[in-house]
């Protein structure tokens, strides 16, 4: 499928499949490397992350567990204004070398609001891994640590990204024409 129409958009081939899993595996490699001797936990951010999650996590061979996260929507303020809240932490991971998994970073908002709740948690270290990345569009100084695609400001679905909630199972990226 070279174009798929979701309500008015239609979307084009952006990134295939076989160069997501090169990129994944790439990554795995990487991370593989790098997270060596520590007490490492991946921690997905639901709903987008789960096909990118899934994919990295069968090529990880350090021992590591793996838990999902959320955003709920709008809950209680901090200084910095409105937050979504962090949900379904339940694991300890204080001390440990947490891996936060995404599917994009966009803006940063999202990501600057995981970080900040996370740190409540006293982790030994806080990573980022995104498959995707809008250089142009991030507005935050959050280092992130591993990156699969940089990408232009395009809106894009697939592989896990949705568009009013579809899309998501698409195994290809596609960007709105
Ligand atoms: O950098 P930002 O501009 O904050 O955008 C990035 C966020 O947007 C998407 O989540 P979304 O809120 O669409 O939820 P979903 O993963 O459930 O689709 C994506 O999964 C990131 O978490
Ligand atoms: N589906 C989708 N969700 C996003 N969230 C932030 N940027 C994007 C994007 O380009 N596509």
């Amino acid at each position: 499928m070279n174009k798929v129409k979701i309500h008015d958009k239609t979307f084009e081939i952006s990134i295939h499949h076989d160069k997501i899993l090169e990129r994944v595996k790439a990554i795995a490699a990487q991370m593989n490397k790098d997270l060596k001797d520590k007490d490492v936990i991946f921690l997905g951010i639901l709903n987008g992350s789960f096909m990118f999650a899934s994919d990295l996590f069968k090529y990880i061979t350090v021992p590591a567990p793996i838990s999902f996260l959320k955003l709920a929507s709008y809950e209680g303020t901090f200084s910095s204004g409105k937050v979504k809240r962090l949900i379904g932490i339940n694991e300890d991971i204080a001390d440990k070398t947490v891996i936060i998994i995404e599917d994009i970073v966009d803006s940063g908002l999202t990501l600057e609001q995981i970080i900040k709740q996370l740190r409540g948690y006293d982790p030994a270290d806080i990573k980022v891994a995104t498959l995707l990345y809008k250089p142009e569009a991030y507005t935050k100084d959050f280092d992130i640590d591993y990156v699969g695609f940089s990408i232009p400001p395009d809106f894009i679905i697939g592989y896990g990204l949705d568009y009013d909630g579809l899309g998501r199972n698409l195994p290809h990226i596609y960007k709105v024409e």
